[in-house]
């Protein structure tokens, strides 16, 4: 193969991607690379205004991703990686610079300005190479950046809205996937097209051969390039060429050191898309150019292997309260949060240290202090707080996982040896105490708080006079929806030892259109009337017999259009993509009798009870939402 010399150089080498774009994965997979990959955990929040242009934005990222999992990597011992690949992408319109959406109002904002525009794509990529002297890291940086041009045909807001609803652009920069059903909206490209997908391929192994094999100096010296670097022929070379198997030395670079700063007569090469590069860089291979390292164990092995201790750590900062003494108080010394809260100074150390190292904590000189998505995810009182359902998972569902070897062995839920209670229904278990209630419906709570826009606005649900949201538990979906159809009538119906402790739930002081409550069991009781019924995350907690039973009262009541609504994580239909819904499922095997289903498997039990043009949406978020009407 033509490439292979260049990509060869790579073989014997520790590889790591430092991004968990599935398309980079896939570029770079489809050409032979063999690598790990280790997302990074820089957040990309470099200030845009402080850089000239927006291609300098990208290539800066593109560099912190790679150092901060360079650096990651290295510190867990033995460890360090002799590649480090990081890659960013951004759109950019009038000088601005547009990344991934965080929302689908904010793909709207984003698509209706490239709405018959052209604009540019940059990708900057950082090319880092390891090595561990004396057990400190040192890096040499190759970055560079590629500009592809792309125009969009003029598009109407239904378009624009249809495309946001199929969920695509959400992790998309610029709000769209050219690759896929984005790829309609396209005009032109100008450029290369798989720049705009996440990475430059072409430009990459130009990069690598140019590395891997300079071309001989007085050519350095006297070339100039526009766009793409000096070798042009790396499709010619070969392993033989002996005068560039390894690095060889450039003028003007410096070394970095495991910060990334520069230090003194170091080794950095740095070049851009107009070809001037800066650096100089020192062999990294012995004399045949063929590392001596054994196989190692892969990293995404070992974060699987350990990520139950990342778990249990954040579990357990929760539980104690540290976010929310942080959030009051902070920063904070080891010694006061342990005064505090009462706990030994040695323990609450290192757990400080450890959150600080997963990146929940900041630690300065001052102490320990949150960041800003633990004040608002993880401190107690904010509005998208998760510390209901981490206290759930903390309390119930860890216990229930350790019993999953046993769970797999019987297929069936583990409560009687998690908590030495006869397996009765799920949720007789739940509300057994009134602490245990109060648990329950705190953890479903924050659920249903942070997704309920996503659920609300999957499909349009105007037509509806009455909704009625089947287990709607504490409101929090309800009280979403009649915000945003304010002509619908939404009735929650649940057991009433959940309706009578609503109360703690209920917004102080917003003036939302009422929500009805109405107490009852789904399964034995009469169900209220309603153009729509909602069922947010409750047939997963049923085996299909349930299912049918609760679908068949639900369309005795339904007239020729009225509609089911659910909202779940659904998987794929070969199973064997979505990791957190195929997770999920194995927590709804510890503890109930029901499971995650696919899309399809949803079609099957709707069709059955009448229920047919099934629309499916894959939010990317949490939950998955799906609408079918009786026909
Ligand atoms: C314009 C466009 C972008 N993308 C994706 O947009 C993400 C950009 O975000 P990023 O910050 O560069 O990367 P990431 O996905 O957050 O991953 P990471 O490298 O871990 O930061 C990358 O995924 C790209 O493929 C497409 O798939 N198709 C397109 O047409």
């Amino acid at each position: 193969m033509v490439l292979s010399p260049v990509l060869g150089k790579l073989v014997s080498k520790r590889v790591v991607l430092a991004s968990a774009s599935p398309r980079r994965q896939e570029i770079l997979t489809n050409v032979g690379l063999r690598f790990e990959v280790v997302p990074s955990w820089f957040k990309e929040t470099l200030e845009k205004s402080s850089f000239a242009a927006p291609f300098e934005y990208a290539v800066e990222t593109a560099r912190q991703k790679a150092l901060e999992v360079a650096n990651r990597m290295h510190v867990k011992h033995m460890r360090t990686p002799d590649v480090v690949i990081g890659a960013d992408t951004i759109v950019s319109v009038d000088e601005q610079i547009l990344e991934k959406p965080v929302d689908k109002q904010d793909a709207y904002r984003m698509l209706s300005r490239l709405n018959g525009k052209e604009h540019s794509v940059f990708t900057g990529v950082a090319i880092i190479h390891c090595h561990s002297k004396d057990s400190k890291l040192e890096m040499e940086i190759t970055d560079f950046y590629e500009e592809t041009k792309v125009k969009f045909s003029e598009l109407s807001e239904e378009l624009l809205w249809e495309y946001i609803h199929s969920g695509e652009p959400m992790d998309k920069a610029g709000g769209y996937g050219i690759q896929a059903l984005g790829g309609m909206l396209v005009e032109y490209v100008h450029g290369d097209f798989l720049n705009v997908v996440g990475f430059p391929l072409n430009h990459f192994c130009k990069k690598l051969a140019e590395l891997y094999y300079p071309p001989s100096k007085h050519n350095v010296q006297h070339k100039k390039y526009d766009s793409i670097p000096s070798v042009d022929t790396f499709e010619n070379l070969s392993d033989g060429e002996s005068e560039s198997s390894n690095f060889t030395e450039h003028k003007g670079a410096s070394k970095l050191d495991s910060s990334g700063k520069h230090s003194s007569g170091g080794v950095y090469t740095s070049e851009n898309s107009s070809g001037v590069r800066t650096g100089f860089t020192v062999p990294l291979e012995n004399q045949n150019g063929v590392s001596q390292r054994p196989p190692e164990v892969p990293s995404k092995i070992l974060e699987l292997m350990d990520g139950f201790r990342a778990s249990k750590a954040l579990l357990v900062a929760s539980k104690l309260k540290i976010f929310d003494h942080l959030k009051h108080k902070g920063p904070l010394k080891a010694v006061d949060i342990a005064n505090e809260i009462g706990t030994s100074v040695c323990g609450t150390e290192r757990l400080l240290d450890a959150c600080a190292a997963l990146g929940l904590l900041e630690k300065t000189p001052q102490g320990y202090g949150n960041t800003d998505s633990v004040n608002t995810f993880l401190t107690s009182d904010g509005e998208y707080s998760l510390h209901g359902y981490i206290i759930h998972s903390n309390d119930h569902l860890w216990p229930l996982f350790t019993n999953l070897e046993s769970a797999i062995k019987e297929g069936s839920r583990q409560n009687h040896r998690a908590f030495g209670k006869k397996a009765e229904d799920l949720f007789k278990d739940y509300y057994h105490s009134q602490e245990g209630k109060q648990c329950f419906m705190a953890a479903m709570h924050s659920i249903a708080r942070l997704t309920a826009r996503d659920v609300a606005t999957a499909f349009d649900l105007s037509r509806f006079k009455s909704a009625c949201d089947l287990g709607g538990c504490t409101g929090a979906l309800a009280r979403e929806l009649v915000q945003i159809y304010p002509n619908l009538k939404v009735t929650v119906f649940d057991l009433p030892e959940v309706i009578a402790n609503i109360s703690y739930f209920q917004p102080s002081g917003q003036h939302t259109a009422p929500v009805t409550f109405v107490s009852g069991d789904f399964f034995k009781d009469k169900l209220p009337e309603a153009d729509l019924y909602i069922l947010s995350r409750i047939l997963h907690d049923w085996p299909d017999e349930k299912i049918h039973v609760l679908l068949s009262k639900i369309s005795a009541l339904c007239r020729p259009g009225c509609a089911i609504l659910l909202a779940e994580m659904v998987l794929d239909d070969e199973k064997k993509n979505r990791s957190t819904a195929l997770l999920q499922s194995l927590n709804m095997l510890v503890q109930t009798e029901g499971k995650e289903r696919s899309g399809s498997e949803y079609q099957a039990l709707l069709e059955q009870h009448g229920f047919t043009n099934v629309k499916i949406r894959i939010t990317g978020n949490l939950l998955d939402v799906i609408l079918c009407v009786k026909t």
